[in-house]
């Protein structure tokens, strides 16, 4: 039957970096090793070195044997989360500037200059006509 594996990201991780709440992560492996930290053979300062960091390079390093690594399956409490961080969205507004007499002048010639432009040249061309006459 499969079994649900919970994910950790890195920063999740990251705040769990105390004697009293330690993780670890070797090879995309969550481990909380806070209860293992007094009977560690290797030592809890090496442990505490690493925690809430990726510790595989370190892991590796001291060649930990066979029944190391059956242990650790004690420790296991989810593996990271291989989805890359997603940048928070950033919402971006038109400046507003608050001035209503400012954007009611600026609305007036964005949209009655023309209009009233041609009305303009229409009735000078009419006054010129009606001279003429
Ligand atoms: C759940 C995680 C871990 C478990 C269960 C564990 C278990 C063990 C065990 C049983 C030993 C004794 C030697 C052996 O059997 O290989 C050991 C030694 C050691 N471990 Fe770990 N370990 C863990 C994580 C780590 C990590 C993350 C580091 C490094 C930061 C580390 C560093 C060492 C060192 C330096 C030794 C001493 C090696 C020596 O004296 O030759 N261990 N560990």
């Amino acid at each position: 039957m499969p079994t649900l594996t919970k994910l950790y990201s890195m920063v999740e991780v990251a705040c769990h970096n105390a004697p009293d709440d330690c993780w670890v992560v070797v090879d995309g492996k969550v481990y909380d090793v806070t209860k293992y930290l007094d009977d560690h053979p290797g030592g809890a300062d090496v442990l505490l070195e690493v925690t809430g960091k990726d510790a595989k390079e370190e892991f590796d390093d001291a060649g930990h044997s066979k029944s190391a690594k059956e242990l650790m399956q004690d420790y296991f409490i989810g593996e990271l989360d291989p989805t890359p961080d997603i940048p928070e969205m950033e919402v971006f507004r038109k400046e507003q500037d608050g001035n209503f007499t400012s954007k009611l002048v600026a609305n007036a010639v964005q949209y009655w200059s023309i209009p009233a432009a041609v009305v303009g040249i229409s009735v000078v061309i009419a006054v010129l006509y009606v001279r003429q006459k």
